[in-house]
Formats: C-alpha cells, sequence, structure tokens
C-alpha cells in the first residue's frame, strides 16, 4: 500500500508544510564560491606537492584525492544541493539547513589523517570522529536522493503523511524489569535527539560507526509510538487513550503474538538502506538497559528513479497500491489522521498524534500466481497493468461502484477488495497506507514469505481501519490470499519543538 501517485508526488514536497507550525529554519549556508571552490583545489594541490617524496606516501594519495574532488567541486553549474535532479530527492532538499544547524554534518567527517597532515585541512577532535581521526573538508554537494530531508520537528512526527521510503525497519521494544516512567522519559530524551540529528544528516554524538558515513539524509524519518501496556508499566494508565482498546480478532488471523504489540514502536524509512540500518542500529544500542528489542521487521519499496516518471507503487502481487490514498491536499485529509489539536481530557497528549495500525499480512503468492491475469483484476476490481478501475477511465478515475457491465454483472465485483473497502462501503471510514513490502527468504515448501508490513494511519482506529477490516473479513475475494500473521496498535504523539521529544506532553504533562 504505497502511495506513490504523481498527484502525491507534486503535492508531498514538504507535506507538512502547510499544516504544521515549522520549526525554525536554521539561517541557510552560503554556497560556495566558484572562486571560493578553486581555491580550495589551488590549496590542496600546494599541500599534496609539499609531502611528495617524503615517507608519508599513503598521505600523498589522499591529498591527491582531496585535490580531485575539490577541483570536481570547483566547475561551476554543478549537481548542487539546490539544483536537485528529478524525483523523491526533490521533496525537501535541505541540505545547507541541515550542514547549519549542527555545524558537522556527517559527511564533513572524513576519517583520514593522511588527508589531514598533506592537504593542511583542518583536522579535529569533533564528536562522532570516524577511527579516531577526524578531517573536515568540503564535500561535493550531494543531489537527488541523498540531499533529501524531511522535517523532525513540527506539529506532526515525519513518517505518516509524506511519501513511503525504499527501506524500511519496524521494532517494537518492551521496557525493562523496573525501567519506569523517568527511564522512558529518558530515552525517549535519547531517542529523539538522535532522530533529529539523523534527519538532519548529521553524526550523533558519540557514534563512531561510519556506517553512514558520506551520505545525505535521503530523506530518512523516524517515528516513536506507544503500545497499550506501555501506560502500565509508566503509572501512567490514567492517560492510555480509549483509542488504544485492544483490536477485534478477525478470521483471517494467524497472529504471532511474540512479533505482534509491545510497548514501544520505532518505525524508520529511508531512501538509502546504510542509512536506515545506521538509525535503527543506533536506536537499538540507546535502548539500553531501559528497553529490550521485542520484535523487528523489514520491508521496502521501489528504488527513487526506478520508473520513468514518479508513480503510485507496486506490491508483491503486482498491483499499482496505493491510488485511492487520502491525499494530503485534501482538506478533509487531516481530520481523517491527525487526532485533532484541540483535543481534550486525558489523551489531550496525543493533539496532532496519529494511531498506527501495524499488520505483518503475508501473502500466499503462489496460489496468487495461479490465477489469470482476468481473475485477479477482478479479485481487486482494478486492472494490473496501469491500476485503472474496471468500471473504466485511468488510475485516477473515481470509481463507480454502480456501474454494470452489458451482460448485467457489476464492473467491480460484490467481493471486489476496492468494493469491500472503500468509504462508500464502510459509512466513510478512511485510513492513509503507508506500506513496506518483506520477504524473509523461502519456507520449508518453498512458498516465499512475502507480503506487506501494512500501516494504516487514522485519527481513531474505530472510524478507520477497524470497520473496513471487519468488513474484508467477511466478504473479501483477497482474503484468501492473505495471511495476517502479527498485529500491533499504537499511539503515535505529534510532533516536537526544537528542545522537546517526542511524547514529552505524556511523559511530563
Ligand atoms: C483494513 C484495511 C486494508 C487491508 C488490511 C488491506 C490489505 C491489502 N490491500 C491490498 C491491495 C490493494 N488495496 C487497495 C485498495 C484499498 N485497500 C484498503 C484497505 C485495506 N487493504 C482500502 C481502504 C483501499 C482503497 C479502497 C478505495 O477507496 O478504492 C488496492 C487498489 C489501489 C488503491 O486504491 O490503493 C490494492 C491493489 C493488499 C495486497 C493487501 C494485503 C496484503
Ligand atoms: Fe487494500
Amino acid at each position: 500500500m504505497t502511495e506513490r501517485s504523481q498527484d502525491e508526488e507534486k503535492t508531498s514536497r514538504g507535506p507538512q508544510a502547510g499544516k504544521a507550525p515549522q520549526a525554525p529554519q536554521a539561517p541557510q549556508a552560503p554556497q560556495a564560491t566558484q572562486a571560493e571552490k578553486a581555491g580550495k583545489a589551488e590549496k590542496a594541490e600546494k599541500a599534496a606537492q609539499a609531502v611528495k617524496g617524503t615517507k608519508a606516501a599513503k598521505a600523498g594519495k589522499a591529498a591527491g584525492r582531496a585535490v580531485k574532488e575539490a577541483k570536481a567541486s570547483a566547475p561551476a553549474g554543478g549537481a548542487g544541493a539546490a539544483k536537485t535532479g528529478p524525483g523523491r530527492g526533490e521533496q525537501t532538499g535541505r541540505p545547507a539547513q541541515a550542514r547549519a544547524a549542527h555545524g558537522v554534518s556527517r559527511r564533513r567527517l572524513l576519517g583520514t589523517a593522511g588527508a589531514a597532515g598533506a592537504a593542511g585541512l583542518v583536522a579535529g577532535g569533533a564528536a562522532g570522529a570516524f577511527a579516531g581521526e577526524t578531517v573536515r573538508k568540503d564535500p561535493a554537494p550531494l543531489n537527488g536522493v541523498g540531499s533529501a530531508s524531511r522535517p523532525f520537528h513540527g506539529a506532526h512526527q515525519s513518517g505518516i503523511a509524506d511519501p513511503a521510503q525504499t527501506c524500511g525497519h519496524m521494532a517494537a521494544f518492551d521496557l525493562a524489569p523496573g525501567a519506569d516512567r523517568k527511564a522512558a522519559a529518558a530515552l525517549l530524551r535519547r531517542w529523539s535527539a538522535t532522530a533529529a540529528d539523523l534527519m538532519a544528516g548529521r553524526t550523533p554524538q558519540g557514534d563512531g560507526s561510519g556506517v553512514a558515513l558520506d551520505a545525505g539524509p535521503c530523506s530518512l524519518t523516524v517515528t516513536f509510538g506507544f503500545g497499550r501496556t506501555f501506560f502500565d508499566r509508566t503509572g501512567l494508565a490514567a492517560k492510555r487513550p480509549a483509542a488504544l482498546e485492544p483490536l477485534p480478532a478477525f478470521t483471517a488471523d494467524a497472529l504471532d503474538p511474540k512479533r505482534s504489540e509491545g510497548d514501544l514502536w520505532v518505525q524508520i524509512g529511508a531512501d538509502d538502506a546504510l542509512v536506515a540500518f545506521h538509525a535503527l542500529r543506533l536506536l537499538q544500542q540507546q535502548a539500553g538497559s531501559a528497553a529490550r528489542l521485542r520484535w523487528q521487521m523489514n520491508g521496502f519499496n521501489r528504488t527513487p528513479g526506478a520508473t520513468a516518471q514518479p508513480m503510485t507503487a507496486r506490491n508483491l502481487m503486482g498491483q499499482v497500491d496505493g491510488t485511492n490514498n487520502p491525499k494530503p491536499s485534501d482538506p478533509r485529509f487531516a481530520g481523517h489522521v491527525y487526532v485533532p489539536e484541540d483535543r481534550g481530557g486525558a489523551d489531550a497528549w496525543m493533539a496532532g498524534g496519529s494511531y498506527a495500525v501495524v499488520r505483518r499480512i503475508r501473502m500466499l503468492l503462489d496460489s496468487w500466481d495461479n490465477l489469470s491475469l482476468e481473475r485477479q483484476e477482478k479479485v481487486i476490481g482494478r486492472r494490473k497493468s496501469d491500476g485503472a478501475p474496471l468500471s473504466g477511465g485511468t488510475e485516477t478515475t473515481p470509481v463507480d461502484l454502480d456501474k454494470f457491465r452489458e451482460d448485467g454483472s457489476l464492473a467491480i465485483a460484490g467481493d471486489a477488495h476496492i468494493r469491500v473497502a472503500s468509504p462508500a462501503s464502510n459509512r466513510g471510514a478512511t485510513m492513509l497506507r503507508r506500506a513496506f513490502s518483506y520477504h524473509d527468504g523461502f519456507l520449508d515448501d518453498g512458498a516465499p514469505d512475502a507480503g506487506l508490513l501494512f500501516v494504516a494511519w487514522q485519527a481513531d482506529p474505530l472510524k478507520g481501519f477497524v470497520p473496513v477490516q471487519r468488513k474484508l473479513d467477511r466478504g473479501d475475494g483477497l482474503s484468501r490470499f492473505l495471511r495476517h500473521e502479527s498485529s500491533g496498535l499504537y499511539a503515535v504523539p505529534g510532533g516536537c519543538a526544537p528542545g522537546e521529544y517526542v511524547g514529552q506532553r505524556l511523559l511530563e504533562g
């Protein structure tokens, strides 16, 4: 269920810009002029010559590389950060601002001692030094995918209304025995600071892993949520929202409790696998003695630029998936997805937040692939090639559920997935689907262990996922090709302002 329609591609450039009070923007870092860049190249060249013939052969090589790189960035009109290429990378490219915010982006921390000595560039003990040595130099500007960043601070957390990225990780943690509200608050503070750094392309203090070194923010998002059990463990049961009541059981469920629920939920997405893994690893390390990993899952989507033009993604059944998602440009979008800002009562802390229903849904792909194309299309109600509804038109044509074919049959079958799931069949129930595909190898019988890490976002699960899944459970032609293997429901608080952490209103309110 990845929502990548062209329409959204256009509207999602800075999806929260029009909705959320924006965090104060750091001043735009001045772009190096042509002359400055050329000067840098000259300086590096001189330094390289100075070491020629000395035993610092290695250092000379490194300096040579520095010269090449400095020269490469010298010509005017290079692919500057402001000149992003086509595709997802254009969305919220703020690399210069991100660099300015904390001084040193991770792309300025290069661990080549030789280059420091040889090129005479600044060496120092900046936090996050890689391999014990730090060399600062201006790298060639990032472009496209690497430079795109999404905001950590704002009214809503990122990772909800913005397009799903190429790589996704989801993890649930349980608080360790004895970890109380104070420990939970400290953990959320640590996690938020790390997420804010990583999403801006900065190396968090103390991170010497080097995993994401050289990379830009790559549209990284880190989103935090609280499961039902969190509130008892932290003495906050009085603040648990009614919306976190357990989901009803469904007949398609074959749920594994070990891979379901959890006190804390973290969703990570990035358009680079190393950047995404790096975020996951750091957060897992920072859980320390406060929380233990309960389950973890990995997913993926199309790579930016894989298609000739941005388009709605496909899932592992081959269907165009995400077409009829609510659009951020729709005035009703916020009402469907976010808890109202004027929320009062025990769960007032959820204002601006959202509820995530997370389901690992395995696809029975061997059975599915044996169906004829015609049968597959009938099951969904849309054409496989281009996602157009079987009632006619193109992908974005509104579905006509009342249309009959000449032979008297319904154009969209009675049990077609899009009929049974549509708001029109569910008293307006609406959710935002933002999913990742997954593939965890093959089962003993040779069937792929693959499907969808389905995430449904809504202001209230009882007005989104629950009624729709109830209906699908009874009459959806697609459900015999699916197994729901795990489930989680999480309260995802609104975003935070700089200096605050996610969940602070709950933990300190
Ligand atoms: C409870 C909600 C839903 C689950 C679970 C679900 C699973 C699921 N869906 C697909 C494939 C497609 N779904 C499509 C549309 C669609 N699906 C839901 C809800 C759930 N899907 C909704 C609300 C809608 C939109 C209905 C409408 O208003 O038209 C489509 C069509 C394209 C689209 O609009 O996105 C496909 C394809 C799979 C494979 C799956 C479980 C693995
Ligand atoms: Fe669906």
